[in-house]
């Protein structure tokens, strides 16, 4: 598909070969002026080398990059107008903060009064006004980043590029800094290209995720999107815990498409993509969508077995069920004022609207 011309970055076809081995594979995608987008995916799959393509520290071996509409693809990194928050924010451990923020701008050759006002402003919106004169060593790890995030900020980059950020931080700051980092680029309305293998940092921060694997787009959408529609087994199995069931696509009526189990057992799911008929197809279901019952359900789309485990973390209970045809099930339950034991007789339901069929995907 051809990314509209009004788009802040463009990626099309994007290749990087490292000898023999492509590390991105074909890569398009889209950012809008002021998106929020994450590259998501677990490690080595090419999200850093995609960004750095797009930074303009590495190669493209093949495709272009369009920034505001204009080719990118071989112009070093300065002459692309982007600034860039990297994992390792490399402060100069020697300037002072207000310094290290100055930095680029002096590079940059602008006026002194010009300079004095960015890194006030850039220092007011990262909450770090008052430690202008402080050095690197005397700030805090979320500290530090703020300091990176406002040295990119001062230079008020038409985008941008950030590879997992917040990665050096604790638990408890992490989720603390992407709150601000949210609010701010929603605020600056930024456009912001960010690297991730935090599926938690995704979903919650941006307006849609591109998901990689193996070099290669998986699906690009909106995070309600992905998790409710994942389009392969790759995206389900990744965002998320997901439940598959494998069976043989029968006919579809009605958008609904009945799936038959190896046991022989018919479900009822709904069809949001084409599945052809005899085809092999997965069923899935997020396990808070499964219903479960200790007194026996009918009906259609009602699976019996019993719970093998069950694990307790205080918000959510969360029990393994071996279906009497041998598929294991997952479950969580939020409400709850009992346990079942391991053991107990056990009826799943699985409603359509809550399954999605996919076809089988040998890769995944
Ligand atoms: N300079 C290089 N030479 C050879 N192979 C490389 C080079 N840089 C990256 N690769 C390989 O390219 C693939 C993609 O790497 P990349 O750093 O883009 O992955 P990533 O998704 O960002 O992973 P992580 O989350 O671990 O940083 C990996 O298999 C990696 O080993």
């Amino acid at each position: 598909m051809q990314p509209m011309s009004d788009d802040a970055i463009q990626v099309q076809g994007v290749l990087k070969s490292y000898g023999t081995m492509l590390a991105v594979d074909d890569v398009s995608f889209n950012v809008a002026e002021g998106e929020f987008v994450s590259l998501l995916g677990p490690s080595g799959c090419g999200k850093t080398t995609t960004l750095r393509m797009i930074a303009g520290f590495t190669d493209t071996s093949g495709g272009a990059i369009r920034v505001h509409g204009r080719e990118v693809t071989h112009l070093p990194p300065d002459k692309r107008d982007l600034g860039f928050v990297f994992q390792n924010y490399a402060l100069w451990p020697h300037m002072t903060v207000a310094e290290n923020v100055a930095f680029g701008l002096k590079l940059r050759r602008k006026p002194r009064d010009v300079i004095r006002s960015k890194i006030e402003e850039a220092l007011s919106v990262t909450g770090l006004s008052g430690y202008e004169d402080r050095l690197p060593r005397q700030l805090s790890g979320g500290q530090q980043q703020r300091v990176a995030l406002a040295r990119a900020l001062a230079l008020e980059p038409q985008v941008l590029l950030m590879d997992e950020p917040l990665s050096n931080l604790d638990r408890a700051l992490r989720v603390v800094m992407r709150r601000e980092l949210k609010e701010l680029q929603a605020r600056m309305k930024m456009t912001t290209l960010y690297v991730t293998h935090d599926q938690e940092e995704a979903l919650s921060m941006s307006n849609r995720v591109v998901i990689m694997n193996r070099g290669r787009v998986e699906q690009i959408a909106a995070p309600y999107e992905l998790y409710e529609n994942p389009a392969t087994s790759f995206v389900a199995d990744f965002v998320g815990i997901t439940n598959f069931l494998e069976g043989t696509a029968s006919d579809t009526q009605g958008g609904i498409v009945g799936v038959r189990l190896a046991s022989g057992q018919m479900l009822h799911a709904q069809a949001r993509v084409p599945v052809a008929q005899g085809g092999a197809v997965r069923a899935l279901i997020r396990p808070e969508r499964v219903t479960i019952s200790a007194t026996e359900l009918s009906g259609p789309n009602v699976l019996a077995g019993s719970v093998a485990l069950s694990e307790y973390f205080g918000a959510v209970l969360r029990y393994t069920v071996r279906l009497d045809s041998g598929e294991i099930l997952r479950a969580e339950v939020h409400n709850f004022d009992n346990f079942l034991a391991g053991g107990s007789r056990v009826w799943i339901c699985v409603l359509p609207e809550h399954l999605r069929v996919i076809p089988h995907d040998p890769r995944g």
